[in-house]
């Protein structure tokens, strides 16, 4: 069995004038394409072979990237379900012109799913947890599981009812004038 750790990986670049917004400053989106890719390769890798993208949880971005910066992605696997998995992915930056300590720009949470030839969902091996923070991460994770769950069954659900309003049933939003 892999543990947490072992999934670990890191990627780093530099961010170049291509990749900046009217400010100067690097656009949110390459900075999610960065989370993606990284989250991607320990996916990928843990279900020994393709994982789609599934949701990826609200991300913050606390400071500017600049034209120059070195990115560095670091993502490791937090949880494993059947055929799910999240990976957390922590986003820092060197800053060009200083050697200071690195700049936290943002941490984000993945949600992968494992996929056979045929496009079906897959089963993941289980995950080895060895560490109290490992264990930890792996509560956590169940935790922003369920909610994702339950929100994506309570917007179906709402949706349902929407759909007989709207289908003009006496005295609801969708029923006629
Ligand atoms: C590599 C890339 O760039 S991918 C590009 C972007 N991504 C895509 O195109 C993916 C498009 N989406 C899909 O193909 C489908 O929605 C899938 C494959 C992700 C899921 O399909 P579903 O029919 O929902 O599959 P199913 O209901 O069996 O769920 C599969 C697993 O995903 C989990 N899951 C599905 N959606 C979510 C979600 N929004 N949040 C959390 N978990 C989810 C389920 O709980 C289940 O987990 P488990 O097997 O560990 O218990």
């Amino acid at each position: 069995m892999t543990t947490p750790s072992e999934t670990r990986v890191n990627l780093s670049q530099i961010m170049s004038t291509t990749e900046a917004n009217l400010l100067g400053n690097i656009h949110g989106g390459v900075l999610m394409k960065a989370v993606d890719s990284t989250a991607g390769v320990v996916a990928n890798r843990y279900a020994g072979g393709p994982a789609v993208t599934a949701a990826l949880d609200e991300m913050t971005f606390l400071t500017p990237v600049r034209v120059g910066d070195i990115l560095h992605t670091s993502a490791q696997l937090n949880w494993a379900g059947r055929s799910s998995m999240e990976v957390g992915v922590r986003v820092e930056v060197d800053r060009w012109d200083a050697i200071t300590e690195r700049t936290h720009v943002a941490s984000a949470y993945l949600v992968f799913v494992a996929l056979d030839e045929q496009g079906r969902t897959k089963p993941v091996p289980g995950l080895d947890l060895e560490t109290a923070e490992e264990r930890r991460r792996f509560r956590e994770a169940q935790i922003r599981r369920e909610h994702r769950l339950s929100r994506r069954a309570a917007i179906e659900a709402s949706r349902e009812v929407g759909a007989v309003g709207t289908a003009g049933a006496p005295g609801t939003a969708g029923g006629g004038a």
